[in-house]
């Protein structure tokens, strides 16, 4: 469904460079990254801020083209063949909408209905669908404009799907939304996944969004993939350690444990990193024999620890991260 081989993308931006001069600076927003995405997958693209994400999603569409390297979509060459493949994919981007602003929600999908000349019938059939699974009755009539952020996406996420398209290109599709419209539109994109068999690239920001939906992330840091595989393994390889939270009867100094760092002190408690070679049993017997503790609880690393290792650089990989 997408085959990206070795895609760099250059920007050549002005900078101040003295008080007259302006330097010219290449910026390799995309910087030899390769992957594929098989048909049915629902893969998630992380990275942190300007990292490549968004300029990846617009190789893909169409709306960047690749400066070396090749990138295709549906069989297609995104760049050349825009309008045909906006025919096979939707794009939904969490940030702006595509919709029109002063006319209803039902106008405006009727509009996206003749952009893709999606014929009267199936369209009839498709808005009917849309309209139960993301439960848009209630505002169907109401103007874009006066829409909630949660309703606008749904209708976003209506607009993108009325042409029934083969991949559904997402970029922060749950940014802003409060927890039950997020649940809403998390509950969709799975069903649309699993019972339509729709491949989804997600972008997000979200991890739980990838926690709930993604079976395989790509992570991209400073233009080139960093991992592309399973959470479970990305959890596994990246030794994020585990978190023993320790509360003493008192406040005192970070407590001294052999092989083990404190990472925080706040009042009685304190949060100790342990590696995975370090055995927490062991960590415990040794604290509670020199220290008066109240309570000691040991957390798996989240996603999020984990991910911020893999971006700050200071992980410790158990094998290569693009073997999958
Ligand atoms: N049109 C452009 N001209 C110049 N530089 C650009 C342009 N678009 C992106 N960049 C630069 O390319 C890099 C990657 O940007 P990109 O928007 O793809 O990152 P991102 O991963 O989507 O970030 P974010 O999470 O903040 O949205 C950044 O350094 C950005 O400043």
């Amino acid at each position: 469904m997408i085959e990206v081989v070795d895609a760099v993308k250059t920007f050549t931006v002005r900078r101040r460079a003295g008080l007259l001069r302006r330097a010219r600076t290449t910026v390799r927003a995309v910087d030899g990254v390769s992957f594929e995405v098989a048909r049915g997958e629902f893969v998630g693209y992380l990275g942190p801020n300007g990292a490549g994400k968004s300029t990846t999603i617009k190789m893909l569409t169409g709306i960047l083209t690749p400066s070396s390297g090749t990138v295709r979509v549906c069989g297609m060459d995104p760049a050349r063949q825009r309008t045909t493949l906006a025919r096979r994919i939707g794009v939904v981007f969490g940030q702006r909408t595509t919709l029109w602003w002063d006319l209803p929600l039902r106008d405006s999908l009727a509009l996206v209905r003749r952009l893709y000349r999606v014929p009267a019938g199936a369209h009839r059939e498709r808005l009917a669908e849309l309209t139960g699974l993301l439960e848009l009755e209630p505002f169907l009539d109401t103007p874009v404009r006066q829409l909630s952020l949660g309703q606008r996406m749904r209708g976003d996420l209506a607009a993108a799907l009325l042409h029934a398209p083969d991949l559904l290109v997402l970029d922060e599709p749950t940014i802003g939304l409060d927890v039950v419209s997020k649940a809403t539109v998390r509950g969709f994109l799975e069903r649309l996944n699993s019972e339509r068999g729709t491949t989804i690239l997600l972008t997000t920001h979200d991890l739980g969004d990838i926690e709930r939906l993604c079976r395989r992330v790509l992570v991209i840091d400073h233009g080139r993939l960093a991992y592309d595989g399973s959470l479970e393994r990305l959890r596994a390889t990246v030794d994020a350690g585990r978190m023993l939270v320790v509360d003493l009867e008192r406040p005192g100094p970070p407590v001294e444990v052999p092989g083990v760092a404190v990472e925080r002190v706040d009042g009685p408690r304190q949060w100790l990193r342990l590696p995975r070679s370090v055995n927490a049993a062991a960590v415990v017997a040794a604290l509670a024999a020199r220290y008066a503790i109240a309570d000691i609880t040991l957390r798996e690393a989240d996603i999020e620890d984990v991910l911020a290792r893999l971006y700050r650089g200071d992980h410790s990989y158990e094998g290569d991260p693009l073997a999958r």
